[in-house]
């Protein structure tokens, strides 16, 4: 589910210097631009030639700023908050509601069921507050279990949000989840709309979202090969998206609070509050939004100047999301001092500069595989970061490319397996299920 608009306007004008000492010991693995270059001709043997760096371990605070800070190529209007301020912070630390790996989508088919009211009271033990997971713009989030067993997240609309707006929003998450189905999507059970409730209930997955794992909030770092297959694991979502029938789907909101992870840290889209199915006969760019939607940070500053949207303001914010990966640090941090802070703008800048390695995630080991990837990932979100979206490669490219790094990566690690992540399950094709 999505927010309305928090706020709009404004246009950052500070430049972006991040202070190199915020990257612990980073400078001293900088790559040099002769090394990148060489790079681009035989990646992975000069990459295993690259220095063999530090561990850190995750000990990082989270971030929960509020922020306005639009610092993307100049991204100058905002509908929510990539902070996660109002939405993220919530509800961890409460692992029972995590629970075990038994806790994940089972028994129950995807598709459409009108639930009752008094299954809902039932699954979600009358809405009890210990089985809050959430709360975002639209409303709370409860994790609930149904007569069949399975366990499912329950969207309840805020009362306060029940006008045309949140109607809308309802019924397009309802329309485009009901649509849907693939393995690396969150899968829809159905919806209620009672009196003056509005529930969305949705596979529950269990493992928490990817801004929390860049925080550090479930314990472990997220090692770079997990990284790596979540880039993959939306990609293949979002070509899901794209290539769906005859109406391709724009999620428009993707961000690393609106991906959930299983317990094998498999990676599904969530939140399809904003998403918009294209209809037929509408070119790629012929649709003009009355209303920009998505997260600043992440949006397009095509579509934010044009109101035309396209696949590629997904393309754009999935660009964002790469170097999120990669840096573990969100898009906006207002809280940081400005010369603190690492945007996408700032990291695509370093990396030009074959610098690329002082914005690496000094929670990852700097190791020749490590190093590798990374500047292959840096490279491919500067494609997808083009301010012009001709410029952005094809979701379905995006994905292709990640393949390629993740079969040079695990040849740098001396690994045969397809999958990188020590618990991950994958395949390497675009699949419908
Ligand atoms: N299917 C789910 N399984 C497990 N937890 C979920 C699920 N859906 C949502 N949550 C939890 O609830 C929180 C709120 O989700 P929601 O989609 O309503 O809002 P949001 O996307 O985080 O916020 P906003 O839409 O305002 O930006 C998520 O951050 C997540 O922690």
């Amino acid at each position: 589910m999505k927010s309305p608009s928090k706020f709009s306007g404004g246009r950052s004008t500070a430049s972006q210097t991040p202070d190199r000492a915020s990257n612990a010991s980073s400078s001293a693995y900088s790559s040099s631009s002769s090394q990148r270059s060489n790079s681009r001709r035989n990646p992975v043997k000069v990459a295993a030639r690259s220095v063999k760096g530090v561990f850190v371990a995750c000990f990082t605070p989270p971030e929960s700023e509020n922020t306005r800070d639009f610092s993307v190529y100049d991204t100058p209007s905002v509908i929510s908050d990539a902070s996660g301020a109002g939405s993220e912070k919530k509800h961890r630390n409460s692992s029972s509601l995590y629970g075990t790996s038994n806790d994940s989508t089972r028994l129950r088919d995807p598709g459409i069921t009108k639930f009752t009211i008094a299954e809902i009271l039932k699954a979600t033990k009358n809405f009890s507050p210990n089985l809050k997971i959430g709360q975002g713009g639209f409303g709370t989030v409860y994790k609930g279990q149904l007569q069949d067993g399975t366990y499912v997240a329950v969207k309840r609309a805020k009362k306060s949000v029940y006008d045309k707006h949140s109607g809308v929003e309802f019924q397009s998450e309802i329309n485009t989840l009901t649509e849907v189905g693939h393995l690396n999507l969150v899968k829809f059970y159905g919806y209620l709309v009672h009196e003056d409730e509005k529930l969305v209930v949705v596979e529950y997955v269990p493992n928490g979202t990817l801004r929390e794992h860049l925080e550090c909030m479930h314990g472990a770092v997220l090692d770079f090969a997990a990284r790596l297959d979540v880039a993959i694991d939306v990609a293949h979502a979002v070509t899901y998206l794209h290539m769906y029938s005859d109406h391709p789907i724009i999620h428009r909101d993707i961000k690393s609070s609106n991906i959930l992870l299983t317990e094998k840290n498999r990676a599904k889209v969530a939140d399809f509050g904003f998403a918009r199915m294209v209809t037929d006969g509408e070119s790629d760019a012929t649709h003009i939004s009355t209303q920009v939607k998505g997260t600043a940070g992440y949006l397009d500053p095509e579509y934010l100047t044009t109101y035309q949207l396209t696949e590629k303001s997904d393309v754009y914010s999935f660009g964002v999301l790469l170097v999120e990966l990669v840096t573990g640090r969100r898009p906006i941090e207002a809280k940081r001092e400005l010369k603190e802070r690492i945007t996408a703008k700032w990291a695509m800048k370093k990396f030009s500069e074959g610098d690329a390695i002082i914005v690496l995630d000094p929670r990852l080991e700097r190791s020749p595989a490590n190093n590798f990837a990374l500047e292959k990932i840096l490279e491919l979100a500067l494609q997808c970061l083009a301010p012009h979206r001709r410029n952005r490669p094809r979701m379905r490219r995006c994905a292709e490319i990640l393949w390629n790094i993740r079969k040079d990566y695990t040849e740098l690690l001396g690994l045969n397996t397809p999958s990188l992540s020590s618990n991950s399950q994958r395949s390497h094709s675009i699949s419908e299920e």
